[in-house]
């Protein structure tokens, strides 16, 4: 039996503009995407079997509402790994995720458990993929998919032995095309804090409730990175900006609610819905103001942490 554990780390969208619609429904963005220390752990088994019939994929998770099947984003993951690199493989590869990011948060965590899985997959059969592949498999999955990838091929030990020296290894990216387009930035370095009211935001839906409303204020990417790129959280702050903010907060009376709050008790800090929400984040050089965020943010909304961005 070979494995190994791999942290598959939460986003946050510094920024979202949405600047068209394709003919197949997706929407071409343009955003900034970090990822964050909270995540869950991925844990990869694979058992060889000389007598099975090919490859077999089971799942365990801690949260008895996911599928356990091909609808899950890991189970998915395993499938893809089979079809294009498991030629001539027999046995069982058994995937055990305990997450800790809230589900249908708009915080990636089924889509990095689906990298876990790629990348997990990629080490334990030597199948030797380079990050450019593992992000194009990824990008089958789902748009958040390749930074994901990116992330954890920096977040992880045993991937930074692998793939330490590419520069796609890296905790910030602009993401652009779908959201799988990916140049890296120099990393945003500050605690966070983050906010999920007790609902969940259709991705679909918040796309499609845009296509329907003008935008009004959309973010300064090049103001941003060049903020990221000199370490200046100032400029950082000043240009977080989310297009999707509008329709998910005109719609969800709880994600506004929770945005204002946070704004009341963290004045110093910027605060931001990250991807179609419902998560909300607050970006600040002054960590005792999240802290005090944070315990009264917990009595609101249950799904509420205090972390910070891995660089
Ligand atoms: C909102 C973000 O999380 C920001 O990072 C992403 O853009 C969405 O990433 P995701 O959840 O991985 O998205 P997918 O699973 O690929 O797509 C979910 C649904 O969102 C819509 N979608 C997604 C990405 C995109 N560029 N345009 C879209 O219109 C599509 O209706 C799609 O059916
Ligand atoms: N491994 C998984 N973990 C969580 N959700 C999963 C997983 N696989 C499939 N899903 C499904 O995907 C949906 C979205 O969950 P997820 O936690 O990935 O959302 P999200 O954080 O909003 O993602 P994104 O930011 O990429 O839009 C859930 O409703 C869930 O049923």
């Amino acid at each position: 039996m070979k494995s190994i554990r791999l942290k598959a780390y939460a986003k946050v969208n510094l920024s979202l503009d949405v600047l068209g619609k394709l003919d197949n429904g997706y929407h071409q963005v343009e955003m900034i995407m970090q990822q964050i220390k909270l995540s869950d752990d991925v844990f990869i088994r694979w058992f060889p079997d000389e007598d099975a019939d090919g490859i077999s994929i089971t799942l365990k998770t801690n949260r008895y509402y996911l599928p356990v099947d091909s609808r899950n984003l890991a189970y998915k993951a395993a499938q893809i790994m089979s079809e294009r690199v498991g030629h001539g493989l027999k046995g069982t590869v058994r995937i055990d995720i305990k997450k800790n990011i809230p589900v249908a948060a708009g915080l990636a965590g089924g889509s990095g458990n689906g990298a876990a899985v790629l990348h997990g997959l990629n080490v334990l059969w030597e199948a030797g993929l380079n990050l450019k592949k593992l992000c194009s498999l990824g990008a089958e999955l789902g748009s958040d998919v390749p930074f994901t990838i990116m992330g954890q091929a920096r977040g992880n030990r045993d991937l930074i032995k692998v793939f330490g020296k590419d520069p796609m290894a890296t905790t910030c990216a602009l993401a652009y095309g779908t959201g799988t387009e990916l140049k890296p930035i120099k990393p945003l370095e500050s605690p966070i804090l983050l906010s999920k009211p007790p609902l969940s935001v259709s991705t679909a839906e918040v796309y499609q409730g845009l296509d329907k409303e003008a935008i009004e204020k959309r973010p300064d990417n090049k103001a941003m990175e060049e903020g990221l790129l000199a370490g200046n959280i100032d400029i950082v702050k000043k240009n977080m900006v989310n297009v999707l903010e509008g329709y998910t907060l005109s719609h969800y009376k709880q994600v506004k609610e929770t945005k204002e709050k946070m704004i009341e008790v963290c004045p110093g800090a910027s605060v931001l819905m990250s991807g179609s929400g419902p998560s909300v984040f607050a970006v600040s050089q002054d960590r005792e103001e999240l802290e005090r965020g944070y315990k009264e943010l917990k009595e609101i909304n249950e799904e509420t942490y205090l972390t910070r961005t891995i660089v």
